[in-house]
């Protein structure tokens, strides 16, 4: 895409911005043009920070949830909470030295909640904390010409470094309050010299952890299936690496808002770190609960593709991010998936050895990036791209 103004003039835009905020915001069911809207926005290379620190009070249209949007589930949910159904998703210590309860509680974990958080997992602290800050550091500096946003900025499939907002903006229905920033770190890592300069040396550290905090899981997920440790990663689950690091700004009326629709993970696995501020809500049992952050656990999910190839022996299962009037919020997603080597020719459906008379196939087999292609054809919107894969 042509960006003549590319982070040319911050400033100006954002001041016409706020100024079509505060029009739209008198005369909210008078036409707008969201197609300039979006544009504008991505000529700033200041993502929703930008808009943020320019100080608006009203959220622009582009931003606002249709209310259909908030019935589904009921909003009561947020608030009612049974005995029967517990507040949070499961947490495991991968420390313990009984290998046999870990693995009986990741294999209830990731067959009834789809997510669990984990402690004892062997990262340093000292890592996770510098990745956030890291995370912090790039999304706070401002987009202006030269600047790293202003190099990255891209939304461009080819590119394993980039920076946007929203990589869907310009086809979903509804823009997300969040920037981020995306690195593909396997299988061919980037140059050294993509990387901004303030964030290389941790992130790539950060991703090498990542990496064997991946293998950790994926041994542990393959035993929970009866399979040997191995077999996850002998078919390649966990070949493609990708980072994304994102930032929710504090919103001006997060009420009409979303920092992430719902939506579930198109990979394997991923590995998810988020700050102390909240607002991260898993779907189960038909209730929207909260993931408490928990300070240095991370939170697994299963994604679409392992669901498909444990035949739903294990859930990948939908979430999503609330927008909240708060400090800014940090999270940094590590995906497992293998759709990045194009010439891959490797089929992936349920696991023949899970498989009998009881237990029959439910999908058909894909190729990772066909199913890739659909999952991002269909977009985040709380619809599940697997489900068109059943047999
Ligand atoms: O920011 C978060 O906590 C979740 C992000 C997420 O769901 C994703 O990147 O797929
Ligand atoms: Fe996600």
């Amino acid at each position: 895409m042509q960006r003549k103004q590319r982070g040319g003039n911050c400033k100006e835009t954002i001041q016409s911005s706020r100024a079509q905020d505060t029009s739209t915001t008198s005369a909210m069911s008078a036409a707008y043009d969201r197609t300039a809207d979006l544009r504008a926005l991505d000529t700033t290379c200041s993502g929703v920070r930008g808009l943020a620190a320019s100080g608006i009070t009203h959220l622009p249209r582009i931003f606002r949830v249709p209310d259909h949007h908030h019935e589904s589930p009921p909003p009561q949910v947020f608030f009612q909470e049974s005995p029967s159904s517990p507040a949070s998703i499961p947490v495991i210590d991968l420390g313990s030295p009984d290998r046999a309860a870990v693995v009986a509680a990741v294999r209830r974990a990731a067959a009834e909640w789809g997510f669990f958080q984990v402690t004892g997992h062997g990262v340093p602290l000292e890592s996770m904390a510098a990745a956030t800050d890291a995370t912090r550091g790039f999304h706070e500096a401002d987009g202006c010409e030269g600047s790293d946003k202003a190099r990255l900025y891209s939304r461009d499939p080819d590119k394993a470094v980039k920076y946007h907002c929203n990589f869907d903006l310009h086809q979903s229905p509804v823009a997300n309050w969040r920037d981020t920033l995306y690195l593909r770190m396997a299988p061919d890592p980037p140059d050294h010299g993509e990387l901004p300069d303030s964030c290389r040396d941790v992130l790539f550290e950060y991703a090498k952890q990542l990496k064997m905090l991946g293998k950790t899981l994926f041994d542990l997920l393959s035993e929970a299936l009866g399979l040997k440790p191995s077999y996850l990663t002998d078919i390649e689950c966990n070949q493609g690496q990708v980072i994304v690091c994102h930032y929710y700004p504090p919103c001006p009326q997060p009420e009409l808002a979303i920092g992430t629709s719902r939506h579930s993970d198109y990979g394997f696995l991923t590995i998810l770190l988020q700050d102390e501020i909240g607002g991260l809500q898993v779907l189960h049992d038909d209730r929207w609960i909260d993931v408490t952050p928990t300070p240095g656990a991370f939170i697994v999910n299963i994604g679409d593709l392992l669901q498909l190839a444990s035949n739903d022996g294990f859930r990948s299962v939908e979430h999503r991010v609330l927008a909240k009037n708060a400090a800014p919020r940090v999270s940094i997603a590590c995906f497992f998936s293998t759709q990045f080597h194009p010439a891959s020719t490797r089929m992936y459906g349920p696991i023949k050895e899970l498989l009998s008379n009881e237990n029959p196939p439910l999908y058909r087999e894909t190729l990772v990036r066909d199913y890739v292609k659909h999952y991002f054809s269909i977009g985040l919107d709380g619809k599940t791209a697997i489900s068109d894969f059943r047999l």
